[in-house]
């Protein structure tokens, strides 16, 4: 049970001459329970393959299937499956309708006929040090910093179990990237299956997350963590990806086979 993405291929603008192929032949297998990091250079087709998880873009070949249901099932309530994936994407801030944060925080789980839990939503907003007084005021009069924590819980509001982010951190202060990456790991503890697409893996390095490399919409890398920071460090510059001294050091190591040495660094 996961995510299975099955020979997917996806163009924009078919016979246009905007004509665009942003998937080729993409074959990944998602695990429950896992985390996993979707890498690449801006236009390598993340986000395409992202919307293609609750069928936002149908794949032109191929199919997706979640929990081993295929999104191209006509027999399925699509709805069904879209209460299993929460999406939150780039700049979700945008999507705001409802006067106060507590209206947006119940309206997914309404709309998916999911029980709405108050206590659980007070603890996100715990995890990611949003005031409980806030379920009140107008999700248009916060900081943009706020708007992104309450787009988060809005979405976690109904308890999907694929949770996937778009560039989470995008336009954050340090201080607020930390609590979104706080938040993250607490979802994997609490056994959620994850999907960030990211250009920001320093957080990720103790949780040993899989990666999805892409380049162009092919696959350029898929693997594990480790085999991934070992690779040529022009390959992931040219991914995007800046090691900090912590993940460096730990690159270092790893290429030197000192396994408990960088495990050692992956922990501090
Ligand atoms: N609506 C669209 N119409 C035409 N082409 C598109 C459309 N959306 C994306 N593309 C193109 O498809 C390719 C993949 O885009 P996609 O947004 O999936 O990349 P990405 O890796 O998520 O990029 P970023 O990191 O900038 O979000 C790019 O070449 C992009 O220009």
């Amino acid at each position: 049970m996961g995510i299975k993405v099955d020979n997917v291929s996806f163009t924009y603008a078919k016979n246009t001459p905007f004509q665009k192929q942003a998937l080729k032949n993409i074959e990944l297998e998602i695990q429950n329970g896992e985390l996993w990091l979707f890498i690449g250079h801006t236009g390598s087709g993340k986000s395409t393959l992202i919307n293609t998880f609750n069928g936002l873009i149908f794949p032109e070949e191929g199919d997706i299937y979640i929990d081993d249901v295929s999104i191209k099932d006509k027999k399925k309530d699509i709805r069904e499956i879209r209460k299993k994936i929460g999406i939150i994407f780039q700049y979700p801030e945008t999507q705001f309708f409802l006067p106060t944060v507590n209206e947006e925080f119940e309206y997914a789980p309404k709309n998916f006929n999911v029980e709405y839990n108050l206590e659980k939503t007070k603890e996100y907003m715990d995890i990611l040090s949003l005031p409980h007084n806030y379920l009140e005021r107008s999700p248009f009069n916060l900081s943009g910093g706020e708007m992104r924590k309450v787009a988060i819980i809005s979405v976690l509001s109904y308890d999907p179990d694929f949770i996937i982010f778009d560039e989470p951190t995008v336009g954050l202060d340090y201080k607020t990237r930390k609590s979104v990456f706080k938040m993250v790991k607490e979802l994997k503890n609490r056994g959620k299956t994850l999907i960030l697409a990211t250009h920001w893996i320093n957080e990720f390095v103790e949780l040993k997350p899989k990666v999805l490399m892409l380049k162009g919409g092919d696959i350029a890398f898929k693997g594990e963590f480790d085999d991934f920071i070992s690779l040529n460090i022009e390959e992931l510059e040219n991914a995007g990806i800046i090691l900090d001294k912590k993940l460096e050091l730990y690159r270092k190591a790893l290429l030197k086979n000192e396994i408990d040495l960088a495990n050692k660094i992956a922990s501090i």
